[in-house]
């Protein structure tokens, strides 16, 4: 308890969370199986369209981001020290015979009518999928603010709870402590039922219809109408709540950032070479030494459940049917081990790592990505504090109108900025890179490096690769992109890239000399790193072409974060492998046009650089 007294409300919370979930098992582990939505990877039906849908709205309503963000972080926080993680906390209550919190079991057996009664009473009852909790000592400690659950009090909550929670969050262990079970449900009738929904605003309620017709719609007609990734963000947009809309979308301030970050690939031509066979071409490489199909992996992006209901094990299972890469975001909504328990056999699941403050904390991050066998580590360095991003302060604004204390607590602009972003260290160095060197014998890969200065200091202090990213334009506004920031590299440190990559773009003297070639010599004078260093670019890539680009100019590989996020909640795990095919198709026909049939003959004389204002070559 020490320090929580000096600490914001929400930074108490968080703490709190943190501590949480350290009681032993009672109920068996819900195996993702017998989720409804698990089984299916073709379309769903209307009967699981309408349940998910269910779920869908929950989005709508009140605090999500942070909510997600706080819970998450204390499911990953929580597991591997119980003892010393819960040493500060008071023993506010009892574990059970059957492992569940609280002073009466599970036997136990609770009408609605007790449930209701409890409406005025000091208690605050909810209930969430079937099982009855008694909130009162947790109203404070919950990061999405004590509304929520009041405003709720002796309603069956399940269907805002869902979206928000890793799936396993009603585990014993993953209980707060402050939470007591009381025991379960009973209901005799419909009434007693429909005395128990929530009420839904007429807002809420529009958008679901909303929603819903969306759904059915793409369901109709299948995935064929969706032609690119812009289909998919358009589909998207209809089929999300705005709260979670203005998540994904939002960038930071002005949003210039996240325009350039795809209008800069614009400003590549191509220099294609014609009269050369390419019947047979293949878009596969390797990242990291891991096969991928094409050269283009799922950045880590938070949240996925406020999409699809399965969120992030959409994006496992469609890495992996698909042969390409996902990267696991720190702030997942789904919970470390629901992801690896969907993860195929040998199939690589790269990590992106916040680092805590407390480091105690960020090791039992690091150990349990060690433990559970992924197999890189992504070090986040562009987010020391949350951008201020505006559409998703408005809609939250919006939706949550309600000038309450817990209004007041989330929509200040830097309240959202520090919930989402207090459990990270705004002091991280490049010296602490040498700390989580001694913490894993994974990959390092620094990713938001945005200056060629960093890049090279990356490279320095023992990285072994960046990913130049402006993580989506959601941090600091007309920063360069990942794109430009190659360029950089490219002019300034070309030691960096891989020696064939360290020539100039557009016509070369030694392909003019002998034309028949496909590619120059690099240089004999020119040398490898003495160890390897990978360059991957993310931001804007929507295209195949785009991707291409990249590769051109000397990336191993490109990220995709919101088209994937999109992917998913369109069509799930099926939107996410659908994607895959839209640009491993577009990337092989650029390739094959191009005049090139392997990844690796992907080389800078194939493109030239425009000056953005003149369209002419870049000097
Ligand atoms: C909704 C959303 C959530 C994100 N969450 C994270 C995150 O938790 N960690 C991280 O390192 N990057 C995060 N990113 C940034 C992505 O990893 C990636 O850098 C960015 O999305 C690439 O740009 P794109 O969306 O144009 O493809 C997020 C991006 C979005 C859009």
């Amino acid at each position: 308890m020490l320090v929580q007294q000096h600490l914001s409300p929400l930074r108490a919370a968080l703490n709190a969370k943190v501590r949480a979930g350290v009681r032993p098992i009672g109920r068996s582990a819900r195996s993702l199986k017998s989720n409804a939505f698990s089984t299916s990877t073709s379309m769903r039906t209307k009967t699981q369209t309408q349940t998910q849908q269910r779920f869908l709205i929950g989005a709508g309503i009140a605090l999500a981001v942070p909510t997600y963000l706080y819970l998450n972080r204390a499911h990953l926080d929580s597991d591997a020290q119980p003892d010393k993680v819960h040493s500060d906390v008071p023993d506010k209550v009892h574990s059970t015979q059957d492992g569940k919190t609280g002073a009466v079991a599970g036997v136990k057996k609770i009408s609605s009518k007790e449930i209701l009664d409890k409406k005025d009473g000091e208690e605050v009852w909810v209930v969430i999928e079937g099982e009855v909790y008694d909130m009162t000592e947790f109203l404070d400690e919950h990061p999405g603010g004590r509304e929520i659950i009041e405003n709720n009090r002796s309603k069956d909550v399940t269907y805002i709870f869902k979206p928000r929670h890793p799936s396993d969050q009603l585990e014993a262990e993953n209980i707060p402590p402050s939470v007591r079970h009381l025991g379960q449900l009973t209901v005799e009738s419909q009434e007693e039922r429909d005395a128990l929904k929530v009420k839904v605003s007429k807002d809420e309620e529009e958008e679901n219809d909303r929603i819903q017709r969306k759904r059915e719609e793409i369901e109709e007609k299948g995935l064929g109408t969706i032609v690119n990734m812009r289909d998919f963000e358009k589909a998207a947009e209809d089929m999300c709540s705005k709260v979670a809309w203005a998540y994904y979308a939002s960038a930071a301030d002005d949003e210039i950032t996240k325009e350039d970050n795809n209008s800069d690939y614009k400003n590549i031509r191509f220099r294609p070479r014609v009269l050369r066979p390419v019947k047979e071409a293949d878009a596969s490489t390797k990242i990291l030494g891991y096969d991928s199909k094409i050269p283009l992996w799922i950045s880590p992006a938070a949240m996925a459940k406020l999409g699809h209901p399965l969120g992030e094990v959409n994006l496992t299972r469609g890495a992996h049917s698909s042969g390409i890469i996902q990267c696991i975001s720190s702030f997942a909504s789904c919970s470390i081990e629901e992801i690896t328990a969907a993860r195929a056999p040998g199939q690589p699941l790269f990590f992106q790592l916040y680092v805590n403050s407390k480091r105690h904390l960020a090791k039992e991050v690091i150990t349990k990505i060690n433990r559970l066998g992924l197999n890189a580590i992504l070090l986040t360095v562009d987010a020391p504090v949350g951008g201020k991003r505006e559409r998703d302060i408005r809609a939250k604004g919006a939706f949550e109108a309600p000038k309450t204390e817990a209004f007041d607590k989330q929509g200040e602009t830097k309240g959202v900025a520090e919930a989402i972003f207090s459990a990270v260290d705004p002091d991280l160095n490049w010296k602490d890179l040498k700390w989580l060197r001694e913490q894993t014998e994974l990959p390092i890969i620094i990713k938001g490096v945005q200056t060629v200065e960093d890049a090279v200091m990356a490279y320095k202090n023992g990285a072994d690769g960046v990913i130049l990213s402006n993580h989506g334009g959601r941090q600091l506004d007309t920063t360069q992109t990942g794109l430009s920031t190659l360029l950089e590299i490219r002019k300034h440190a070309p030691f960096l890239l891989r020696p064939e990559y360290r020539i100039p773009t557009g016509p070369n003297p030694q392909l003019i000399a002998n034309p028949e070639k496909l590619y120059p010599d690099p240089p004999s004078t020119e040398k490898s790193l003495d160890r390897k260093f990978s360059i991957f670019v993310d931001g804007g890539i929507w295209r195949g072409s785009d991707a291409v680009k990249a590769l051109c100019l000397g990336a191993d590989a490109v990220g995709v974060g919101r088209g994937f996020l999109f992917a998913q909640t369109v069509g799930g795990q099926q939107g996410v492998e659908h994607a895959v095919k839209i640009f491993e198709s577009e990337i092989l026909l650029t390739m094959r046009l191009l005049g090139a049939n392997k990844v690796q003959d992907l080389r800078p004389s194939m493109v030239e650089v425009m000056d953005s204002q003149h369209h002419h070559p870049h000097p």
